[in-house]
């Protein structure tokens, strides 16, 4: 891998990015002689990871000068990109954005591994990892596994050895260099989340996918470090639309008509799903009695009957039929066939997203990774359709982020549950008995409440007010989370789902 300083320019000089060079105290718009034959080896946004071959890239909110003049004077660097200029012995290339640039030399210096993948992208405020998952599972039956993924949750890049992912969408450093690593190791197509955050941040800035998904929207992710405010969030993640090659949308999205008019505003493919046959080209039809199947059927806006027939899946919830159908859709788009799609979904599992375990006394534990209004709510509907007895719900709210979420928790909470027993989810810098009574302040309605900050004892003691098999204890929020993030560290915790295997055993 490598990347000649003449290229450099001339891609920054084409996408309107180039500003100008510094090199040796002297200003150029033209590259000098000097300079031009400099090839680069490396490309990093980390100062810690630099040498004499690399083209280190400065941005981001906590970049400070001294990284950069550290990595000149130890590391012998010798060339950095940057919207300011910084007073080192390196050539500047001065660029109007460097995320933006960033991207698009990452894309150069790797040789553009996307047009060697079929990529699938899927966005929406909840429902991206589950459905990321349904199309690994259709895609490694079509592909034999030569699917790699990119999720919130798991990252593969051979298509079967997984490793934890930091951000949702990687950096585009990054993102490039695991594409490269993916088509390396000989993976045919790639299913990735898109946050709004990677629109925001250009961390996939020039990049076409082939399929892009819209799943749903509602506020979220609205704060000091995210969006200013759900106009911005909405419309990162519509971004999509323009960014991709063919579109799946989601007809119960709220903001549907804005969605469909801005896709059908581009001359590309646009399938429309949705759980009734007006204004789609294939609907899911569900079935009270049976939980785990349900039915695709085409609708009335074409004669797309590919799909149609019935499925069987693991996952329970309405919601993730939904899902499951998005991405048999995305995966019918790539080369899947339909008794692949049939076999990838039946066999389908997520961790963390809708386990369950029986108790001894017939009562049903949810552990489920719901940490926001939709999703909440969307949970405790599909739980109440299964139980008539005492919904009991264990939930706590996250410190330092997603402030709204605990009057949203308290709303839905005094709306749909029975009982509710407060716990900690991640308090940070926050003392989580305040997070609590933020949560206990929301609820309009006055509902059996308990504040337990263990959350291990408040899942014991939750376990413990279910009867029988009418009733559900459902533990919502960290899903297949092993840890507690508590004053900045991780601290292991053993995990919702194993915590209520035990107490369940006594
Ligand atoms: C707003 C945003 O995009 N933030 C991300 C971004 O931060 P940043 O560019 O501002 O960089 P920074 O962390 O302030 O660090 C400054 C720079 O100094 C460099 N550095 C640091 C130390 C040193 O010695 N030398 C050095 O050069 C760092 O490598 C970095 O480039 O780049 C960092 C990696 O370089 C990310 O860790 C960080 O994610 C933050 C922590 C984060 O949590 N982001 C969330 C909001 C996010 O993006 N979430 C979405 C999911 C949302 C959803 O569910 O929809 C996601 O896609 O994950
Ligand atoms: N289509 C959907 N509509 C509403 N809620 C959903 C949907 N799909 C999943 N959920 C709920 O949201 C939770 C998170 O699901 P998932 O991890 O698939 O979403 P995500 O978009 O990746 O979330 P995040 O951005 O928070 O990582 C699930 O545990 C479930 O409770």
């Amino acid at each position: 891998m490598r990347l000649n300083f003449n290229r450099v320019r001339e891609i920054l000089v084409k996408d309107n990015l180039f500003r100008e060079m510094i090199v040796e105290g002297k200003w150029f718009y033209e590259t000098p002689e000097t300079v031009a034959k400099r090839e680069f080896y490396n490309l990093s946004y980390d100062s810690r990871q630099t040498d004499k071959d690399t083209l280190f890239f400065v941005k981001g909110m906590n970049f400070k000068e001294e990284f950069l003049k550290k990595a000149v004077e130890e590391n012998g660097l010798e060339f950095y990109v940057s919207e300011v200029v910084y007073d080192v012995e390196a050539t500047a290339i001065i660029v109007s954005d460097v995320k933006k640039a960033m991207s698009l030399l990452a894309q150069a210096f790797y040789d553009f591994p996307q047009n060697d993948l079929k990529i699938i992208a899927f966005t929406g405020t909840k429902g991206k990892t589950t459905s990321a998952y349904f199309a690994k599972a259709i895609l490694d039956e079509t592909t034999k596994c030569k699917t790699a993924l990119l999720s919130t949750m798991n990252t593969t890049l051979d298509g079967v050895t997984f490793f934890k992912s930091q951000l949702t969408t990687p950096e585009s450093l990054d993102l490039f260099r695991m594409m490269n690593e993916a088509r390396e190791n000989g993976m045919t197509h790639l299913i990735m989340e898109v946050s709004s955050q990677a629109y925001k941040t250009s961390r996939v800035y020039g990049l076409l996918f082939d399929v892009g998904i819209f799943l749903n929207i509602s506020p979220d992710h609205i704060g000091p470090i995210e969006h200013p405010s759900f106009e911005d969030y909405f419309y990162c993640k519509r971004q999509i639309l323009s960014h991709s090659k063919a579109i799946v949308l989601n007809r119960e999205a709220d903001y549907f008509e804005l969605l469909k008019e801005e896709a059908l505003s581009q001359e590309k493919q646009v399938l429309i799903y949705g759980t009734s046959k007006e204004d789609v080209d294939v609907f899911v039809q569900t079935n009270k009695e049976k939980v785990f199947s349900f039915t695709l059927e085409n609708g009335e806006r074409s004669n797309f009957s590919e799909l149609n027939g019935e499925y069987s899946l693991r996952l329970s919830g309405d919601f993730n039929k939904g899902n499951a159908l998005a991405a048999s859709l995305a995966s019918l788009l790539v080369g899947a066939s339909k008794e692949e799609i049939k076999t990838g979904v039946a066999q389908t599992t997520v961790p963390g997203r809708m386990e369950t375990l029986e108790l001894a006394n017939g009562a049903t534990v949810y552990v489920d990774y719901a940490h926001n209004k939709i999703s909440l709510s969307s949970l405790l509907s599909e739980v109440r359709k299964q139980h008539t007895g005492k919904m009991i719900v264990v939930l706590g709210s996250p410190g330092n982020k997603g402030e709204s979420r605990r009057s949203d928790f308290g709303e839905v909470l005094s709306e749909q549950a029975d009982i509710v027993i407060l716990t900690a989810d991640d308090p940070n810098y926050e003392n989580p008995k305040t997070i609590a009574k933020e949560i206990q302040l929301a609820m309009k309605h006055p509902r059996e409440t308990h504040v337990e900050i263990d959350r291990e004892r408040a899942i014991a003691l939750a376990i413990s007010l279910a009867e029988n098999p009418e009733d559900a204890v459902v533990l919502a929020g960290k899903g297949a989370d092993l840890y507690q993030i508590v004053e900045g560290k991780r601290v292991e915790y053993l995990g919702d789902f194993e915590v209520a295997r035990r107490m369940s055993e006594g």
